[in-house]
């Protein structure tokens, strides 16, 4: 952490906390220095009780000080709890904040890029837990400080006068434990990171083992105790990394106690024996025992309090790097609006690559596609559909080359705005754990609540009489694992899960352009026949772009384009291209075959 890192991390925890919840940040503070200042003043009425007896002092005096002292001892055991309450409220109230933040940060990412790399997948994972637990340990560890020191100060000043020495041997002795500490708070740190893709994958086996969308593999082909293995596996690198400081510290704090008691006995003795030769009274010895005990045990909390403060300003760091990360696909100052879609989207001489490490996918993509006009991409699997797909969405941005909307470059519109425009079904579709109305609803936001809408896309996706026939129809959740408790969610089967993503889809009906990657694989011959059926209704006279594997279903788009490892090799109408007899005219043959094959052989 570099000098100038530190002040600033500290200025937006404490901005976080005075933002998060004012009134418990004060009443933490003003709770933690009253009890600073308590033990203090116990030592302090102690002394003088002790002195007023020995010396024979009047009984009101007495009677003032023993409730001086009564008044302490209930300061020191209501105000840790208030101060808990106190601490507790303020935390809570950061964690909503820091979360806020930190979701909005990872929303402003309006790609892919980011969330795809692993030492992101890191840094939010770290910057998660630290956004969470850094304000608090840094609140916590402050305000414990303060205390300490508050309680420190008063001892100090009971201990020069008794011993001054005492109190310059004490607190050079304190001197290495801040250094050691600090730099067993960098290890901790450096531990953290080293150790954060293993605890991902410790997730990641742990879901594998209990998600029931992967229970099906797991049990049929006895992966239970291979994944639970490889899970203990990496929790045993974990646990040896962290034990490996945690014996480092261990060691360094032995030493230091070793130093630290060694300094406590000397002082002992030396008081022991000036009491013994009329230096000093009993009450100056109790005292001068309770300082010492009280400077170093305030002395060990300052250190420790300090390394940990330390450590969690080095872990804010990451969710300092996440909330202050530039977006991944830039957004030009003052974007243009997004117009309706006139003219076409056209793809000009595209390259891309997933990463520099990655080999190309695109390369050199040239093609318009019509305003009104469905075009079909078929090829081979690998062959960069989905790919351009997402670029079409601009999930990324080309490496060379321009995708442009009525000629204008995606990258000077708003991403946000550009995907209003849009209606897709990705190959991976997502299956919420949500109500069937809802899964449709998300399509678009402004259609919550408006039943008549929804149905209407459901039934034009051929789903509505499997949704109308769960027991509560679209309100059924349809969840394993976040049904209500007494009555467990229902399940679709595959292809109707893909039919709720189409009718996710087609809820943008008025949209400009409509991407469809394999609508329909997962459909059986009827339903896509179907499916295809309406949505040939659905894209005549719309933009629209077609992936399907199924060469039937492609025939009739008004412009088909053959991709191979990257590359449009062959482009046309369908019976263009089985004039040209290529590669397109070898598949659908190879299907039709196929197909014939099957006939002949139930003859
Ligand atoms: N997020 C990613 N990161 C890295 N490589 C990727 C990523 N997504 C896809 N690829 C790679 O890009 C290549 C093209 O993938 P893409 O999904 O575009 O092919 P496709 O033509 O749609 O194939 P399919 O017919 O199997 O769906 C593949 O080699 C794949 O491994």
């Amino acid at each position: 952490m570099s000098g100038a890192a530190t002040p600033r991390r500290i200025a937006v925890v404490a901005s976080l906390a005075w933002r998060a919840h004012r009134g418990a940040t004060v009443a933490a503070v003003v709770l933690a220095l009253l009890g600073g200042l308590a033990p203090v003043a116990t030592a302090w009425l102690t002394k003088l009780v002790l002195d007023a007896l020995t010396e024979g002092g009047g009984t009101d005096r007495l009677l003032l000080l023993a409730a001086g002292l009564a008044g302490c001892g209930l300061g020191l055991t209501v105000l840790p709890h208030a101060g808990t309450y106190a601490q507790a409220q303020l935390r809570r109230a950061v964690r909503a904040l820091v979360t806020d933040r930190l979701f909005r940060a990872v929303n402003a990412h309006a790609g892919l890029r980011r969330l795809e790399s692993p030492a992101f997948q890191d840094t939010l994972r770290l910057a998660y837990e630290s956004g969470h637990s850094a304000p608090d340990r840094l609140i916590s560890g402050a305000l414990t400080i303060g205390q300490s020191a508050v309680a420190m100060s008063g001892f100090v000043v009971t201990l020069l006068m008794v011993n001054p020495v005492l109190v310059a041997v004490i607190v050079l002795a304190a001197l290495p434990a801040v250094w050691l500490q600090l730099g067993l708070s960098k290890e901790r740190a450096g531990t953290m990171w080293r150790i954060s893709p293993g605890m991902r994958r410790q997730v990641f086996y742990g879901e594998l083992l209990t998600r029931p969308e992967a229970a099906k593999e797991v049990r049929l082909f006895g992966l239970g105790d291979f994944f639970r293995t490889r899970m203990l596996g990496e929790l045993k690198a974990t646990d040896d990394a962290e034990r490996r400081v945690d014996l480092k510290a261990l060691r360094r704090q032995g030493l230091l106690a070793l130093v630290g008691n060694g300094v406590a006995g000397g002082g002992l003795v030396w008081a022991v024996l000036a009491a013994a030769s009329g230096d000093l009274t009993a009450g100056d010895v109790t005292v001068f025992a309770a300082a010492v005990a009280g400077v170093q045990a305030a002395l060990t909390s300052i250190v420790d309090r300090w390394a940990d403060a330390h450590n969690a300003l080095l872990m804010f760091g990451h969710f300092v790097t996440v909330t202050e990360a530039v977006p991944d696909l830039p957004v030009r100052a003052g974007p243009r609006p997004v117009p309706e879609l006139r003219e076409g989207i056209e793809l000009r001489d595209v390259w891309f690559r997933y990463s520099e490490e990655h080999p190309w996918i695109l390369r050199g993509v040239d093609l318009f596609i019509p305003h009104g006009r469905s075009v079909a991409l078929v090829g081979v699997n690998g062959a960069g559909k989905s790919t351009l797909v997402k670029l079409l969405c601009r999930l990324y941005d080309p490496d060379k080359g321009a995708v442009t909307w009525d000629g204008t470059d995606l990258r000077d519109l708003d991403p946000a705005e550009l995907r209003e425009r849009i209606g897709v079904v990705f190959q991976d579709f997502m299956e919420y754990d949500l109500t069937a109305g809802e899964n449709i609803m998300l399509g678009d936001l402004a259609a919550a609540g408006d039943a008549e809408r929804i149905r209407a896309a459901a039934e034009r996706a051929g789903v509505h009489e499997a949704v109308a026939a769960l027991p509560r129809g679209y309100d059924t959740m349809l969840s394993r694992i976040f049904g209500d408790q007494e009555e467990a969610g229902a399940a679709l089967s595959g292809g109707q899960w893909q039919r709720l993503a189409l009718a996710r889809a087609l809820l943008r009906q008025s949209r400009d352009l409509l991407l469809l990657d394999e609508p329909s694989s997962g459909l059986d011959a009827e339903a896509e026949h179907a499916v295809h059926a309406s949505l040939r209704r659905h894209r005549h006279g719309r933009t629209s772009v077609l992936i399907s594997h199924r060469l039937g279903a492609v025939r009739e788009a008004d412009l088909i384009v053959v991709l191979d490892q990257g590359r449009i090799t062959e482009r046309g109408t369908h019976e263009e291209l089985m004039a040209l007899d290529g590669e397109y005219a070898r598949l659908f043959a190879l299907q039709a075959s196929g197909y014939a094959a099957r006939e002949g052989e139930q003859v």
